[in-house]
Parts: structure tokens; sequence; C-alpha cells
């Protein structure tokens, strides 16, 4: 099976998850709206100078040069104007600050000379130059936060600008990220006689950090049918469980066996995908679960390719993952009917920009090293054989799987 048809089937039936919750806009970071966010308030809110000047009246602007006017007072930001501006006057202003009435426009210093409490304007501008106007940016009821956009620092700035302190939302998937195998030992502990400290959940609790999930982290749950099957039962509450090892089908490989004896059910895929063959998914009643294969290359790229695009599903987010376009630095070489990741490190940019890969490291979905020298993955499509340097390849980087 191809993983484009495998992500078919994993995401077909997802959908986002109903439930909202009304949170605070300090808490809102990475959530997202539920519904459209309308302003109640215009931006700006008052009309206010977009430079360090002066003030100008409309009779006095298009005087000729240079012409000289009486300093009339002086206004900062955060101050309220007192006076309106009479003609033949001006009022020093600061950016930022309220204009008052009467003003036109508003001349910058670098064209004015201030002495003996007059000012002399050198240059003069338009009517309505300078200044900001009210609802310039935003009009009352203007939706500032499409329903669906992923909250960023972006978003909250406007909110907070637009007094919206609370904000409505949707309640973020409910991940749980476990390991399985008798071989693994928490890190920290002395491998040795068989036994390996386990990664795999460095790299997928890193990876779902990017989607706003709120993650459990199941630990290592051992090769027998009990322990596994306790494992899912207990958690069935979650939206999703993903796992790492365990599904390439020995008599050791429990995982989806495990599912079936608490209660859910599973398809298993052998994928053209290297690395990254033998994934499989399932459901457990509203919990969904997702299978990854243990070696640690090939639970990285399918938890990039298969685990990230479903918990966006899940939260409500575009599912797809989107490749950069990078070149070959070097041949790649590559054997067809399979669509293989490689890790790349970027050399340089090309003449017109487009980075330059050069492949890191290939062949070993065990190997670990490469993927610290790397600064992402190229994808060698099944369609073709190995690549010519100066070829266009896609490209993901490390940054936007949440492992940079
Ligand atoms: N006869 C076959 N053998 C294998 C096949 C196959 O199709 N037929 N597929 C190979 C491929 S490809 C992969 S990938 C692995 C996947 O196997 P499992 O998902 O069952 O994974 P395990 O056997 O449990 O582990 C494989 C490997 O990875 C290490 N591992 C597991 N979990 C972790 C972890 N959390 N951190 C670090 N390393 C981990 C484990 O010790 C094994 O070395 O199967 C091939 N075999
Ligand atoms: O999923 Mo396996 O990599 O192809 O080692």
């Amino acid at each position: 099976m191809t993983p484009d048809a495998a992500l078919t089937n994993i995401l077909s039936g997802v959908s986002a998850i109903g439930s909202i919750e009304r949170v605070p806009l300090g808490e809102a970071l990475g959530r997202i709206a539920s519904e459209d966010i309308t302003s109640s308030v215009r931006l700006p809110a008052f009309d206010n100078s977009a430079m360090d000047g002066f003030c100008v009246h409309a009779d006095d602007l298009g005087g000729a040069l240079p012409f000289r006017l009486r300093l009339q007072a002086e206004l900062r930001a955060g101050e309220r104007p007192d006076t309106t501006l009479r003609p033949g006057h001006a009022i020093r202003i600061m950016t930022g600050a309220m204009v008052p009435d009467g003003a036109a426009a508003v001349v910058l210093d670098e064209g004015a000379e201030v002495a003996d409490g007059a000012v002399t304007i050198h240059r003069t501008v338009t009517a309505g130059k300078n200044i900001r106007r009210t609802g310039e940016d935003v009009q009352l009821g203007t939706t500032i936060v499409p329903a669906g956009s992923l909250l960023t620092a972006r978003h909250l700035a406007l909110l907070a600008v637009a007094g919206v302190g609370r904000v409505v939302v949707r309640r973020a998937p409910r991940v749980g990220v476990m390991s399985t195998g008798n071989e693994l030992l928490e890190p920290g502990n002395e491998a040795g006689n068989g036994r390996i400290v386990e990664i795999n959940r460095f790299f997928l609790l890193s990876m779902l950090r990017l989607t706003g999930a709120v993650v459990t982290d199941l630990g290592i749950v051992p090769d027998d049918l009990d322990s596994l099957a306790g494992a899912f039962a207990n958690n069935r509450g979650l939206d999703l469980i993903v796992t790492s090892g365990g599904v390439a089908g020995s008599d050791a490989d429990l995982v989806t066996a495990a599912v079936s004896a608490a209660g859910g059910n599973t398809s298993v895929c052998a994928l053209a995908l290297r690395p990254g063959k033998p994934i499989a998914f399932g459901s457990l009643g509203a919990c969904r679960t997702l299978h990854l294969p243990g070696n640690p290359m090939a639970a990285l790229v399918t938890g990039f390719l298969f685990m990230l695009p479903l918990v966006r599903m899940q939260a409500g987010l575009d599912p797809h993952n989107r490749p950069a376009i990078a070149k070959t630095a070097g041949e790649f070489h590559h054997v067809p009917r399979k669509t293989e990741f490689v890790p790349v490190r970027i050399v340089g940019p090309d003449a017109d920009g487009i980075p330059l890969v050069e492949m890191l490291g290939k062949g070993g979905s065990a190997r670990l090293l490469p993927l610290v020298m790397a600064d992402g993955l190229a994808e060698l499509p099944a369609s073709r054989g190995s690549l010519d340097t100066g070829e266009f390849v896609p490209f993901y980087s490390f940054r936007q799987m949440g492992l940079a």
C-alpha cells in the first residue's frame, strides 16, 4: 500500500473534536478558535499621529514655503487634547498621541524648525497625511479571527488590543504515547544483555507538541498480551493512543492482538515505504489507535506521515504535511517502487536561493547519528530510481516535524 493510500484510510471517518471550552487569552496560545471572533471596538480607537511632528490646520497647509505658525501646545502619547487647533497655530505632537480637533495633517519634525515659541515649516504635506484614522485598521463587527484559526501570538495580540479577554476554543485532542518491548529501558538505566534505552517517545512526544494536543506518556509496556490489553483498556478515554514496536507480525508482536483483546479492532498495512513498512491503525470505542514500527527512524517517519495528520484532523486543523522544495547536492541513490525518506543536510542555497541538500547516512532505520547531523528529511518518490545532482526533491525540515 502507498503511504498516501494508508493516510487516506487512517484519516477516514476522523472528525474534529466537537467539544468547546472558554479559556482566558493567556491560555489560548496554540488552541483553535471554534467560532468567528468579531471586534466590538474600532482600531485605532482614536485618530492619532503616525509621526513626531506638528499638527497643522487645513487653512495653513497650502501656505507658501516657508511659513511660520505659533506654537499652541504639545501633545504626548497617552494625553487627551484639551484644545482645538486654531488657524495660524501648530501643536507639537508625538507618535501615537491623539490628534486634536482642527488638525488636518501632521508635518514631520524634519520639515520644521522651532524658535521663540513659533515653528517655521519648510516642508508641508497634503490634508490627512501622517494621521492614523479611527477604524482604518479594524471596523466595528470586523471578523478579526475566523473560526478554525490556530491561535498564534499574532492572533492573541490582535484579540488583546480589541479588548477580548476570553476565547471559545476547541477541546485539544488527548493523546497517549506508549513504547512496547521487553528489551526497552527508561532513559537513565544501564543498557546491556540485550536491553536498550528506549527513545521513540522522545520523537513522538516532541512532534505532538506542534499540534497543541494534551499528551499523556503511557510509558513502556512489555510484550505480553495482558499488560498490553490492560494498557489499552485503561486509556480508552483518550482520543488517540499511539504505540511503537510490536507490529511486524512475529510471535512477539502482540500490539494489534492486544487492541482486539481490549475490545477494539485494527487494520494492518505493509507500506511501500522505507523506513516504516509495517504499521497498523484501529479504534477502541471512540479512541483511535495508531501503531508505528519500533525501529527509531521508522517510528519517526511514520509519526510524521501518519500521527501528525491524524492529530491535526482531530484538532480541527488542515491535516496535511507540506514539503518545501530542495535540490540535490549530489547523486541520491534510490531503488524505485518504495517511497523513501532520507536524512539530509542543507549545504547552501543555489543561485536562485533554493536549498541544496546532501544525503546523510542512508539505509539504516535504526541508525541515529545521521539524525543529529541532518536538517530534515528528503522524500524520494516510488515512481523512479536514483536522483542526479541538481534535481528537485521534496524536503521536510525537522522544525516542521517538531524535532528541531
Ligand atoms: N520477518 C520480518 N521481520 C521484520 C519485518 C518484516 O516485515 N518481516 N519488518 C522489519 C521492519 S521494516 C521494521 S521497522 C521492524 C518493525 O518491527 P516492530 O514494529 O515489530 O518493532 P520491534 O520488533 O518491537 O522493534 C524493532 C526494533 O526497534 C527497536 N525498538 C523498538 N521500540 C523502540 C523504542 N521505543 N526505542 C528504541 N528502539 C526501539 C527494537 O529494539 C528493535 O531493534 O521489524 C523488522 N523486522
Ligand atoms: O519500517 Mo522498517 O524501517 O522499514 O526498518
